[in-house]
């Protein structure tokens, strides 16, 4: 790719003609993928005309719900939970949407509709929306920083998240010299000094901690290992957070359970909508190879175990300990 020119995901989308000066303008690094630094941050060249897109044009309502995520997280997870729990008075859980169609479909990611030019599918939503993002909360724009809106925020154990990450990355890239070129504790290790994109997992989970400092009653935070021990504990606490909790009668008729187990990895990525699609391959671009089963992969904590050597492993919780003193955020 000619240095300075901006991958296309969808050529016609207004963002991508509206932010292609300023886009083509800023500090590029081309070692893996084609990273462009915006407002101290580095962001893959292929998502940042949608977040600038969001920043000048997405306005918020009081009502809306954000599910705010580092990449990896679990957002997959928190978008069929926080989907299924807000609209069980409307499908039978036996036939419900999320059994036809993945959750990436059921609740869209902001930065996203933007970058391929479908943002007024998301003003056409009705109250309240729920919309997902990755952006930092520093770079949100004013009217969801702002405005009165909720955001559920997932965290992770760094340490998974970035082998989460260098799985998808690989199937992304479609190249097997990602893998070697790139093992998993040189991309823990860049990721300690602070060559991430989206800032790094500590700078991301800080953000919205500490907005939740000022905001308390609107920010929960969940965490996906505790979600994994707890799944019925931590959806009541969803459903309470967003003003739809479980009634005595739908506790007893066993509702929390059903939903925790519609929204399980097992059950999601055993759906044929999640399977792998037959047209798919290594040559694809990124927009083919993220089919629906790039989103599902083991769905465990601990797996950092066999990636990561315990050297990097002690590194990066050192760095999530330094991060988080005196936050009040434990790990
Ligand atoms: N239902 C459910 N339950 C538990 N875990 C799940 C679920 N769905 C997806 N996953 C796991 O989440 C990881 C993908 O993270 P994200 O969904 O945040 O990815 S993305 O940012 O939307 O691309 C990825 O984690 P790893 O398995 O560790 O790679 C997925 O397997």
């Amino acid at each position: 790719m000619a240095a300075g020119s901006v991958p296309l995901l969808s050529e016609d989308a207004v963002p991508l003609q509206e932010c292609r000066d300023l886009i083509a303008s800023l500090p590029v690094d081309h070692r893996v993928v084609p990273v462009r630094q915006y407002q101290g941050f580095w962001w893959p060249e292929s998502t940042l005309p949608g977040v600038i897109a969001v920043q000048r044009h997405f306005k918020s309502r009081p009502d809306d719900v954000f599910l705010a995520t580092y990449p990896k997280s679990g957002t997959t997870w928190l978008k069929s939970l926080a989907f299924a729990v807000t609209t069980r008075s409307q499908y039978p859980l036996s036939d419900h949407p999320l059994l036809q169609i993945n959750p990436h479909q059921c609740v869209h990611s902001l930065e996203r509709m933007f970058n391929r030019g479908r943002s007024s599918e998301i003003d056409a939503l009705p109250s309240p929306r729920i919309l997902a993002t990755h952006m930092l909360h520093s770079v949100l724009p004013d009217s969801i920083a702002a405005s009165d809106c909720r955001i559920v925020y997932l965290w992770r154990d760094p340490k998974d998240v970035i082998v989460s990450a260098w799985h998808f990355g690989e199937k992304v890239l479609g190249t097997r010299e990602y893998q070697a070129e790139w093992p998993v504790d040189k991309v823990a290790m860049a990721h300690c000094e602070g060559i991430s994109t989206h800032a790094t997992i500590w700078d991301h989970i800080l953000g919205y901690w500490r907005a939740r400092m000022h905001r308390p009653e609107k920010i929960l935070f969940l965490r996906y290992e505790e979600m994994l021990a707890e799944p019925a504990a931590n959806l009541k606490r969803m459903a309470d957070f967003l003003g739809c909790p479980f009634s005595p009668e739908e506790e007893k008729a066993g509702m929390v359970e059903e939903i925790v187990t519609l929204c399980s990895f097992n059950n999601l990525s055993g759906l044929a909508i999640n399977k792998p699609s037959s047209d798919v391959t290594d040559e694809g671009t990124k927009l083919q190879l993220l089919n629906n089963a790039s989103f599902f992969r083991k769905g465990e904590r601990g797996d950092w175990r066999n990636h990561m050597s315990p050297e990097v492993a002690r590194r990066m919780d050192e760095m999530t300990m330094e991060k988080l003193q005196g936050s009040g955020l434990s790990f």
